[in-house]
């Protein structure tokens, strides 16, 4: 049985089709993420998922379960983060994550054990900040407790709504660590982001999506696989000059930068193959398609987060 089932869901504000006809299936245990720029319908079909909006069209099953109308049975089975984290005011982060305990009937034990597995608390954390009120955490620290707190009963399934925005990129990269471990002991897990490089580090299959539909699904390898990109070749300054580059069979098009000589080519093996031979392999830079290629193959649209 398939974790989470989406059929067709819609919604509508006045004219606009936030979301706009969305399938997807979500395996037990997998990590699938939503992907697309400011606006694309990804909160308003998490929502949706998570029972939290009405949707116009279309159904939504949780392990099994309708999650609308309002389904409170599959609360406890459920863990939720919203976009903007909102705290018990003044409270410290230990209140906190407690008060949020002591709502499932979790002991005030567990809830500790959240504080220490996110970082703020415990030998392990770099700052104690188990005792620090919630307004004076910095955002990555708000971001992990708003994350144990909505983990601190155990959830089957796991949503997470654009987890790392206004992060500093150390910040999310400390995050990742940590939500790439969410799913170790099998719960599901389905986030929300509107970065590339995220999608790709943590997620085991992506959703592209754009202007209330999703576009593709498939892992981040099948996406960039399936591009009709070519591969850019970049030789490092000093080792081979554009007309040479432009003699080499394979070779579409070369171009010149402050990097070197940038050779786009469809066969790649041969050239490298032919750059081997020349001794001109030193430094050399292999950049093939990424998340952004797909989504402008898929729209015509650069990427703009
Ligand atoms: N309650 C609402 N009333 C009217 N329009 C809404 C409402 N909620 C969302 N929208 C509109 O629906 C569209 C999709 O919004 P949504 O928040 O789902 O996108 P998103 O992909 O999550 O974007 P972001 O990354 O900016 O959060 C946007 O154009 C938004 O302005």
């Amino acid at each position: 049985m398939a974790a989470i089932e989406v059929v067709d869901l819609a919604k509508t504000y006045g004219d606009l089709k936030a979301v706009d006809g969305v399938s997807l299936e979500v395996a037990e245990g997998e990590f699938v993420g939503i992907l697309g720029p400011n606006g694309a319908g990804k909160t308003t079909t998490l929502e949706m998922i998570e029972g939290l909006r009405r949707p116009d069209g279309g159904s939504v099953t949780v392990l099994g379960e309708p999650v609308w109308p309002r389904n409170a049975g599959l609360l406890p089975r459920m863990g939720v983060q919203l976009q903007a984290s909102s705290f018990f005011e003044r409270l410290t982060a230990r209140e906190q994550i407690h008060t949020f305990a002591s709502m499932y009937g979790v002991p005030a034990s567990a809830a500790d054990d959240w504080l220490e597995r996110v970082g703020l608390a415990g030998a392990g954390a770099s700052t104690d900040k188990a005792e620090t009120r919630v307004e004076d955490l910095s955002g990555g620290q708000a971001q992990r407790l708003s994350i144990a707190c909505a983990l601190v009963h155990d959830p089957e399934v796991v949503f997470l709504d654009e987890p790392t925005a206004s992060l500093d990129p150390q910040a999310r990269r400390n995050l990742w660590d940590l939500l790439s471990g969410l799913n170790d002991s099998g719960r599901t897990v389905v986030l929300t982001t509107h970065y590339m490089d995220e999608a790709e580090v943590l997620c085991d299959r992506v959703a592209i999506m754009d202007a209330g539909r999703v576009l593709q699904v498939d892992t981040p390898a099948a996406l960039v696989r399936g591009l009709d990109a070519p591969a850019r070749i970049t030789v490092a300054p000093g080792q081979l000059d554009a007309d040479a580059a432009r003699a080499i069979a394979g070779v579409d098009d070369v171009t010149a930068s402050v990097d070197g000589v940038v050779l786009t080519t469809r066969r790649p093996g041969p050239v490298l193959a032919h750059l081997a031979e020349n001794d001109v392999l030193d430094g050399v830079r292999v950049q093939t398609g990424t998340l952004e290629d797909v989504f402008l193959e898929l729209t015509g649209r650069e990427y703009r987060a």
